[in-house]
């Protein structure tokens, strides 16, 4: 198997081809619609769902089979009918092109594979098994998309909002710190729809190297035996105990 790179593509305004109108492909068109992909789905046939698609204009729908060329002016497409010299033949096409390909039915003709994905706005984390096993990717999301961790998604705002005020300023914060500020307690303040105050609370705690609860010397801060930390996890734990 080979050792994939992950990476999270721009696909906004990118011309996507996806060959194959069957319930396979109908799964793939969501989240490449949600990218802002055009995308262009040839099969004789389709699912309701495609047809529906088409018929909104959210897709464009050519109503016949694979011709060699049908990937020309693509940035990304799917090879997802049932016919495996089909498939085949998109791989030569997508390769001599240079264009992104996943062959759903084939995982070494694939460019990429797309991985399981959970959601928590504005995070995402995309889970694969490198096409080990797919039910365990799934089994995987269904277990983090409840897992108590991704909670921290919620301080998203709040730390990009902090993080644009200090780029503004020109400072740097050291990246120890940031870990030291990520705790529980603004967790809990944003979760009780307190942002104004976590956002202070943040800011001060960032760039106050004389904050009597933080640690004075941000050059030498020692994750390992930092006391916030500490603290910060010993909260956390009282926190899980508490909703046990
Ligand atoms: C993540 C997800 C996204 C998506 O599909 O967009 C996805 N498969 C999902 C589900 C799923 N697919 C299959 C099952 C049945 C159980 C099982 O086989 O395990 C289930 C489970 C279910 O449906 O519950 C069958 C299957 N899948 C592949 C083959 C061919 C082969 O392995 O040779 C076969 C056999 C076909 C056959 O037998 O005919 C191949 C691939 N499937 C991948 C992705 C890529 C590797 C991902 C990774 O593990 O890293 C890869 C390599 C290429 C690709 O398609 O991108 C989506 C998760 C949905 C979710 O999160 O709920
Ligand atoms: N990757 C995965 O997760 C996964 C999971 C299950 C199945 N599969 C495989 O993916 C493939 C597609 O699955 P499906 O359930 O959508 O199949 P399906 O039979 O419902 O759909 C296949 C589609 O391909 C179209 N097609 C056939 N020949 C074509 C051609 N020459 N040009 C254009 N379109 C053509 C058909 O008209 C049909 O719309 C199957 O081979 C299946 O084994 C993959």
């Amino acid at each position: 198997m080979p050792d994939y790179y992950p990476v999270y593509l721009n696909l906004a305004g990118k011309r996507c081809v996806i060959v194959g109108g069957g319930t396979i492909a109908q799964g793939k068109i969501g989240g490449l619609l949600q990218a802002g992909c055009h995308i262009t789905v040839i099969s004789p046939d389709a699912t309701p769902g495609i047809r529906q698609a088409a018929q909104r204009g959210d897709i464009v729908w050519l109503q016949r089979n694979y011709e060699p060329g049908d990937l020309e002016g693509a940035f990304i497409g799917v090879a997802a009918t049932n016919v495996w010299h089909v498939n085949r033949e998109i791989y030569e096409e997508a390769e001599g092109l240079g264009v992104l390909l996943n062959v759903v039915d084939d995982p070494d003709l694939c460019s990429f594979i797309a991985p399981s994905v959970v959601k928590r706005e504005p995070v995402t984390m995309a889970i694969s098994t490198g096409g080990a096993s797919p039910a365990l990717a799934r089994k995987l999301r269904e277990t983090l998309a409840n897992a108590e961790a991704l909670e921290w998604a919620d301080l998203a705002d709040v730390l990009a909002q902090a993080r644009r005020i200090i780029k503004e300023k020109r400072t740097v914060i050291d990246p120890e710190r940031w870990q030291c500020c990520i705790t529980r307690e603004l967790l809990n303040m944003v979760q009780e729809g307190r942002s104004e105050e976590a956002l202070e609370v943040l800011l001060s705690q960032l760039q106050d190297s004389g904050t009597p609860e933080m640690c004075g010397d941000l050059a030498h801060c020692q994750p390992r035996t930092c006391q916030v930390r500490q603290a910060a996890r010993d909260s956390s734990a009282r926190h899980r105990e508490a909703v046990r």
